[in-house]
């Protein structure tokens, strides 16, 4: 974002008016014209604006406060323009934006703003926002600021939850909405940790005021483990929709240098969830020193790296979490103790878990056959995944499902 007096453009059009009124405007004329071009001067000396541009080079990446100007505006539908209307996320909404040299009045605390949508270079867009240079203390601590909070609010309103998929191969993240809906009501896991993971989230999404003291980069790792369906992914998408932040799943397989690296991470925004699925698979070298290339293991390190070092301040308020279904193939070093904020083991269906699912997919509180299950789910290691099969099987008629559940479990013991 950057800012600049709009006094210089007017000077231009200004010296190209008096060509014109030279040629055009008879002498009797011209003091008059030249006067009220002056008042125009003074009145745009007055004037501060603020270009916010769609795409930040040094950063290789898209502006924040342009996507949160953009989400601003879009709701603010003036009816004597013809708007171009997207439709994104679900179904329901419908994103307004502004055409190009399209203007937007806006009031903020009595102070009046204009908005501008304009292109720079052709293909990129920016936003002019105009206003009084007596009011630029205001616009720029209380203005702006209002804009992120209330794009991030509409944002929280239009919510679903999308994630996108990022590989070196594609120059944007690869986007589809995920229609998934767990949360932390309907995820079976202990009752402890999903309320311990609760308040680890809360701390962090209020502690911007904590990491800046501290003086680390507002992000927070996560190792979650355990076998498959155990509810990983699950757990994943409950923060998601938790947090209201997307999901970025990092695809790291292919990068071969650090600039590729760095490409890739810099393509995930603030709020967002980077997930690093089944990791040690991808610190597992498949060698091949003598091409040159950075070996998944060296791709590893450089992650570690990332992490720690000056990178990992690019953005705020992300999170990153490791997958693994085996926790003794990661490296020692993952698991140093400061490297991942919080280590979540999922394991095979506890009793409270499977009273979850009862309860999600039957909404049964209680039932005569709950003690028999209790029993063989001490031995019978079934993952909730399992567990959820049985009890999604076509019939609506809950005791023949349990029945077939002990069956199951039965068999497993
Ligand atoms: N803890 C859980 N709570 C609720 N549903 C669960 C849970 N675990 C598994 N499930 C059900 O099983 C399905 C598969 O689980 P999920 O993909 O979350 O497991 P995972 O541990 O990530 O598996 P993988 O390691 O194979 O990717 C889910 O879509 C969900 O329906």
């Amino acid at each position: 974002m950057l800012t600049r007096s709009v006094a210089n453009d007017v000077l231009t059009v200004g010296k190209e008016l008096r060509t014109l009124a030279d040629e055009f405007i008879p002498r009797e004329y011209q003091d008059y014209y030249i006067h009220e071009m002056q008042k125009l001067l003074r009145k745009n000396d007055n004037e501060f604006t603020i270009v916010i541009d769609e795409y930040q080079p040094q950063l290789n990446t898209a502006d924040e406060m342009f996507k949160a100007v953009e989400t601003y505006l879009g709701t603010k539908v003036n009816e004597s323009c013809i708007r171009k209307v997207n439709v994104c996320k679900n179904k329901e909404t419908l994103a307004v934006t502004m055409n190009v040299n399209e203007e937007i009045i806006d009031d903020f605390d009595g102070v009046q703003v204009k908005w501008r949508s304009t292109t720079e270079q052709p293909g990129l867009r920016c936003y002019e926002l105009t206003f009084h240079n007596k009011h630029r203390f205001k616009i720029l601590e209380s203005y702006l600021p209002y804009i992120l909070e209330r794009s991030d609010a509409i944002k929280a309103e239009e919510s679903g939850l999308k994630l996108h998929m990022i590989h070196d191969g594609y120059p944007e993240p690869k986007t589809i909405i995920l229609d998934n809906p767990m949360t932390f009501k309907t995820l079976a896991i202990e009752p402890e940790l999903k309320k311990t993971i609760i308040e680890d989230l809360n701390n962090f999404k209020n502690g911007k005021g904590y990491y800046r003291r501290i003086g680390k980069a507002w992000k927070r790792g996560y190792l979650i483990y355990g076998p498959s369906g155990t509810g990983k992914s699950s757990l994943i998408a409950a923060m998601a929709n938790y947090l209201n932040y997307d999901i970025y799943d990092m695809d790291l397989t292919k990068v071969d240098s650090d600039s590729q690296l760095k490409n890739i991470m810099l393509k995930t925004p603030s709020k967002s969830i980077l997930v690093f699925e089944d990791f040690d698979q991808l610190q597992n070298p498949i060698v091949d020193d003598t091409t040159g290339k950075l070996s998944p293991k060296k791709t590893f390190s450089r992650l570690l790296n990332f992490m720690d070092g000056i990178w990992s301040c690019c953005r705020e308020e992300q999170i990153f979490v490791f997958t693994t279904k085996c926790i003794d193939k990661l490296d020692p070093t993952l698991l140093r103790p400061g490297r991942m904020d919080m280590h979540i083991h999922l394991s095979h269906c506890t009793f409270s878990a499977f009273k979850q699912l009862a309860f999600n997919y039957l909404e049964l509180e209680d039932h005569k056959l709950f003690e028999r299950i209790k029993e063989l789910l001490q031995s019978a290691n079934a993952t909730p995944a399992e567990v959820a099969g049985e009890l999604m099987k076509y019939t609506t008629n809950s005791t023949l499902l349990l029945e077939r559940l002990i069956a199951y479990l039965d068999n497993k013991s």
